[in-house]
């Protein structure tokens, strides 16, 4: 065992200078601590010891061989707790496990079918709606952040009330924002001082909170109407406890997390992904002609999933190279445990940063490229296991994932079957920030030029642009 704690910064009085430098931008502090200081690196903030790893084995003992002893920051828990209660995302030990069982049938296999028509739906009409003359670059990033959030709605609580999501849109936009500046004050500070973040949080959180218990007494009134994930969530019963059901206000919680952890990700990995086919048209052509070929021009189902490989491997690059979920939860030891060769005493927190894998050269040779085909079948075992985790790993996995990714293909191919992503002229690459999730800075903006109109120009009758109909 070593006794020494690994290398790392100077971090001065009370880490302030290091915790300013993360927050200004969270991914190139860590990339630059790997550089500097190698896969395990050490400092101190305020009174907690941080530890960071970047070693797919270190990271994978952190996660999974020795997940029993850590536990989410507590810290930042609270913070989250503010708005998810004491849901999946929040909980521990046995509430957790109960908590997970229980909510997992929501996302068995079988269920897919359904969500895959509600997202087919809920995209078409989002599509159907975008304004583009094939020139003006539009908000797509925001595009796809309505799209989700009423995707989201619709697999949740099947609610078709664009109002509602406009509000709940804006609510949680406040509540990132928020949730980002508490993690980095320098010390915890009660609800009741006033920060000037505070009042608007409040109004935030009462927002979504006045929907969400609407919407279960709504339902409460007439159960059995849908079968969503409410319904799910409503019936759901545990087995090992007796058949005990989730109480309102747990089920309250988990509409919370399911409605905030489901949509911001899904919409900011779709943006970018927007960006990386605007970036590459080559591939996006190739995408484009496995899309029609398996497709035509019909809206895609969950079968159709397993016939649409090459535009698979376009969104898990997409992931690797800009992870929505950046940076995982900050971990807790809660008694002393060995990681590699180091001894942590309880109380240290433990730092993961997908993005600084996800573009290690060791694991992703030219890393700063955009390579779908690095995921193609022959190619994908060659990547360590613990060196891709958009969705993390172990026991605390995203339980979403196949969601998110079925939302996500369904999404892009719809995309791909109506419009040519351009850059617009002259945009810079944008940078990725950190807020909660991987948000490009100052948004993402994209020409949607419609194929028809590509097809007719390519043909010599431009002028004709009109958005093609998909059918069901
Ligand atoms: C591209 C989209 C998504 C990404 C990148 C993503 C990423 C993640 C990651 C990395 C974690 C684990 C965090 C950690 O270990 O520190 C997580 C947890 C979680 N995600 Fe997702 N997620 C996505 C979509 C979704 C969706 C669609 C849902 C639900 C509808 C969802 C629900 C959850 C929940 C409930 C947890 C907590 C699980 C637990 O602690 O047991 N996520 N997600």
């Amino acid at each position: 065992m070593n006794p020494t704690r690994p290398p790392g910064p100077r971090a001065g009085l009370f880490g302030l200078r290091l915790a300013s430098r993360m927050f200004r931008d969270y991914p190139e502090f860590h990339r630059q601590l790997q550089r500097d200081h190698g896969d395990a690196a050490y400092f101190r903030l305020g009174r907690y010891r941080d530890y960071v790893f970047s070693d797919p084995e270190l990271i994978r003992e952190v996660l999974m061989t020795k997940a029993r002893s850590f536990v989410r920051w507590q810290r930042s828990m609270r913070v989250f707790a503010l708005a998810h209660g004491q849901s999946v995302l929040i909980t521990e030990g046995g509430v957790w496990q109960r908590q997970r069982r229980m909510l997992q049938p929501g996302f068995a296999p079988r269920r897919f079918d359904a969500y895959a028509r509600q997202i087919g739906d809920a995209s078409a009409r989002a599509l159907d709606a975008v304004q583009t003359d094939g020139r003006t670059p539009i908000d797509f990033e925001q595009t796809m952040t309505a799209l989700t959030m009423d995707v989201i709605m619709r697999t949740l609580f099947s609610s078709e009330a664009p109002e509602d999501a406009a509000a709940a849109g804006a609510a949680v936009q406040v509540l990132s924002r928020a949730a980002l500046n508490e993690m980095f004050l320098p010390f915890e500070l009660p609800q009741w001082v006033p920060l000037p973040w505070r009042p608007a949080t409040r109004r935030a959180l009462q927002t979504l909170d006045a929907l969400v218990w609407r919407l279960l007494r709504e339902r409460r009134a007439h159960p059995g109407a849908h079968q969503d994930l409410l319904a799910m969530l409503m019936s759901a019963a545990d087995e090992e406890d007796g058949d005990a059901r989730l109480s309102d206000q747990e089920v309250r919680d988990q509409c919370m997390t399911m409605f905030l952890a489901g949509h911001e990700t899904t919409a900011t990995g779709l943006a970018w992904w927007g960006w990386a086919m605007a970036s590459h048209p080559e591939i996006a052509r190739r995408a484009a002609a496995e899309v029609d070929a398996a497709l035509g021009g019909r809206i895609p189902v969950h079968g159709d999933l397993p016939r649409l490989p090459y535009l698979m491997q376009t969104l898990k690059e997409t992931l690797r190279l800009r992870p929505p979920a950046a940076a995982l939860f900050t971990r807790e030891a809660v008694e002393d445990v060995q990681i590699g060769s180091w001894l942590l005493p309880r109380g240290s927190l433990v730092m993961i940063t997908p993005f600084v894998v996800h573009h290690d050269e060791r694991w992703f040779p030219s890393a700063e490229r955009f390579d779908p085909d690095r995921f193609a079948p022959e190619r994908a075992d060659s990547i360590p296991r613990g060196a891709y985790l958009p969705f993390g790993v172990g026991p605390r996995v995203c339980i979403g994932n196949n969601f998110a990714l079925m939302e996500m293909a369904q999404v892009a191919a719809m995309l791909l079957q109506r419009f040519e992503l351009v850059r617009p002229a002259h945009a810079p690459e944008p940078h990725p920030r950190l807020h909660v999730t991987l948000k490009p800075e100052g948004g993402l903006r994209l020409v949607l030029r419609p194929r028809s109109a590509v097809r007719s120009q390519a043909t010599g009758l431009a002028g004709m642009a009109s958005c093609p109909r998909v059918h069901a």
